[in-house]
């Protein structure tokens, strides 16, 4: 990497970014420096080719044809967030206008969830989700969600269908009648329509790496933000509130406000930051109950009553305490700095697991997790070693900081980052490594068991699942077969992925799709569980055995006298539900008041999978794989799932992650 030019860098550009003042124009293509820190080492595939911030010619086109990441301006006087405390006394209930009618661009992992938890909360306010991808509405608009995650068919089903009336006996003999509640969330491919409407418009779509061009492989794509807030710039209604939902790379508020400026000169549109924390497999719960519901907004009294107007919605079931309002930037910023410190736990607790292995001496990174979890200035969570972490998100938001700080000229602070992403993928190839090496060197002629696809248990989501990684380097040994099978996912989702890894056609074919965990392992030499799915421990072996420990919060809904007769909220319903007896009902619907799900179309290709195209959720018989597999029957415990005892006693050979061998 070229880093002759950082010299060339104006002057002026380094102390006002020294500053945080950052210039408003693009680079040229002569002035694109090269950030690589010199003599740093970074992961092959990150490469500091562009400096999108820093260009001394001024930039005259206009914002909607600005690719790659967004601009930084000065901030002014009013924009600093020493004053953010007086958005804290604004509460919505003030004379700020009321939300009728909310729009969310984007039906994807973030967009459906969020978007179904806020109408489910506002039956009063219409929430209509639009998308470009119709097959993606047409799923969101059947009883096959295109997403996998607990209770969220149940949110969906109450929002989208409406409920009818109910009435419900408690044990002192009196009874509560529950109104029905009419539609409110509206799935559709009718994005202009759903922008014109709207009070508040939520920007939800996806925000990757971008693959080409100038930060390919670091730096954040926000062409998809740019094309939906050009849709919303030149239809929306005067006066609505535009929020920036997407992860964004610091800087994108400010991008949003320049396009809209730009379609729109003679209407202000106030732009708020409020990213989303959820975690997939646990989204429906990280979102009832969310630690805290961050909004960032232009510190002027305009920011300050879009803002009340978004902390009403949220205030509809989230304590007013947990919703923390900052400035633009420090709100875009914090999203990226917790997804890089969650990870970089992740990684710390994964370096511990590599050393565990190489002192021997039976030193185990799950007693070492346990014993410093206890000291509550760490914490337990977020410690769990394991062959790395995957998803959608923590690589591309670290590189995404990472890249900020180096065009901060923050070199060190910049390889800091990234130290996390070297020792997650030092993590995955250490793993594909001990296979090969446990099973003589070679893996010609034998077969390799997958168990576990999706980057964590609870979803369907494959992208840059762990999975694929080490599926790449155990392909290159060109083995008899790779069998892999996920309880969560679909064939098709995991074919997909597995083509986008660059194999070549003969170690493509060595690659099969199960249907079922028996399939998987028939005939194997080793298995590899590298998703922590519960079924994978194993009738055998209980469910005490380290897991993703998801439990079910006690519902805190207001105790009240149930038998007055006003309209319930659904946190009281959800707590009738959980304290009253019912004599009938289904455990997902006791009430009795949901409308009857949504019959599919004749020959539905997944109808008989459930709800997310989910696979066999049997759990793995262990003594029945130890008859399937062949010797020397290891299993390469990826997650630490298994009771690495027990197994031995079925004649397994196991190795687990940060375990040294005694
Ligand atoms: N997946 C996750 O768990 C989390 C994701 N995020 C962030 O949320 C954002 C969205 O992520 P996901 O929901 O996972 O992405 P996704 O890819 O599942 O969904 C994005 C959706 O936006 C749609 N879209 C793109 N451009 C559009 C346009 N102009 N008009 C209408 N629809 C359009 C796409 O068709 C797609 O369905 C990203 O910035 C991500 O970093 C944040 C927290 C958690
Ligand atoms: O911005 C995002 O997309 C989201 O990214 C993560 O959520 P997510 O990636 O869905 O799931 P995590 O539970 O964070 O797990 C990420 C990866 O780390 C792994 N992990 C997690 C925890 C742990 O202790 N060890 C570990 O290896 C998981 O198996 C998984 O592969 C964050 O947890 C969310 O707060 C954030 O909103």
């Amino acid at each position: 990497m070229d880093t002759s030019n950082r010299s060339e860098k104006p002057q002026a550009a380094v102390l006002s970014l020294q500053r945080h003042q950052l210039p408003r124009s693009l680079p040229s293509e002569q002035s694109i420096a090269s950030i690589c820190s010199p003599g740093a080492s970074t992961p092959s595939s990150i490469q500091w080719t562009g400096s999108p911030w820093l260009r001394d010619t001024p930039d005259t086109s206009p914002p909607s044809s600005n690719a790659g990441s967004p601009k930084l301006e000065p901030k002014t006087p009013a924009e600093d967030s020493s004053i953010s405390p007086v958005v804290e006394s604004l509460d919505g209930s003030q004379d700020f206008g009321v939300a009728k009618n909310i729009c969310f661009v984007g039906a994807g992992f973030v967009g459906g969830p969020t978007a179904a938890v806020i109408a489910y909360h506002n039956p009063q306010i219409i929430v209509n989700v639009v998308d470009l991808n119709e097959e993606r509405v047409a799923s969101w608009n059947s009883a096959h969600l295109p997403i996998h995650e607990d209770g969220l068919l149940k949110v969906v089903r109450v929002a989208r269908d409406g409920t009818v009336n109910a009435a419900v006996s408690l044990s002192n003999s009196s009874s509560i009648e529950l109104k029905a509640r009419q539609p409110n969330l509206i799935f559709s491919t009718n994005v202009v329509g759903a922008i014109e409407e709207a009070n508040i418009i939520f920007i939800c779509v996806n925000t990757p790496t971008k693959t080409h061009g100038i930060g390919a492989g670091s730096m954040a794509d926000v062409s998809a933000v740019e094309s939906a807030t050009r849709t919303v710039a030149k239809h929306a209604k005067k006066g609505a509130i535009i929020v920036e939902k997407s992860t964004v790379p610091c800087g994108t508020a400010r991008m949003i406000q320049d396009i809209l400026r730009y379609h729109r000169p003679d209407t202000s549109f106030e732009v708020l930051s409020n990213p989303e924390f959820l975690a997939e497999g646990t989204a429906v719960e990280n979102l009832m109950h969310p630690d805290r519901i961050l909004v960032g907004s232009a510190q002027r009294l305009e920011g300050f009553r879009a803002a009340a107007m978004l902390k009403a919605v949220y205030a509809a079931w989230v304590p007013r305490e947990r919703i923390v309002t900052v400035n633009t930037f420090s709100s875009e910023l914090a999203k990226l700095v917790a997804n890089t410190m969650l990870a970089q736990r992740i990684s710390s607790i994964n370096a511990v697991s590599a050393m565990c292995e190489e002192i021997g001496l039976g030193a185990d990174v799950d007693d070492v997790s346990l014993a410093i979890g206890k000291d509550a200035r760490l914490g337990s969570k977020f410690l769990q070693a394991g062959v790395g972490f995957g998803g959608s998100c923590f690589e591309k938001d670290i590189l995404n900081l990472a890249y900020l700080a180096r065009e901060l000229h923050l070199d060190v602070v910049a390889d800091y980052w990234l130290a996390v992403l070297r020792v997650n993928e030092d993590q995955r190839h250490r793993f594909a490594r001990n296979v090969v090496r446990e099973l003589n060197g070679s893996l010609r002629g034998k077969k390799i068991a997958i168990l576990g696809f999706a980057f964590k248990d609870g979803t369907n989501d494959t992208r840059n699942s762990i999975a694929v990684h080490i599926i790449r380097d155990l392909a290159v040994e060109m083995p008899r077969e790779i069998a892999i099978f996920d309880p969560g996912c679909s064939s098709h989702e995991i074919l997909e992925e597995v083509e986008k890894i660059g194999l070549s056609s003969s170690q493509l074919e060595r690659i099969k799709i199960c249907s079922n965990w028996r399939d998987c392992v028939q005939e194997a030499s080793a298995a590899c569980i590298l998703t922590q799915w519960k079924q994978f421990r194993g009738r055998q072996l209980g469910i005490t055995a380290a897991s993703s420990g998801k439990g079910k919060k006690p519902v805190k809904a207001p105790v009240r006298d149930w038998t007055v007769g006003k309209q319930l909220t659904e946190m009281e319903i959800l707590a009738l539900e959980e304290n009253t007896e019912y004599s009938s009902g289904t455990p997902e619907d006791p009430l009795k008041r949901l409308q009857p799900l949504r019959a599919c179309p004749e020959g539905c290709s997944r109808c008989g999978t459930g709800s997310g195209g989910v696979n066999d959720q049997e759990p793995v018989d262990w003594v029945e794989v130890a008859s399937k597999m062949q010797e020397p029957r290891w299993v390469f415990d990826g997650r630490n799932v298994v009771n690495r005892l027990e197994l031995q006693g079925l004649g397994f050979r196991v190795r687990g992650i940060g375990k040294g061998l005694q």
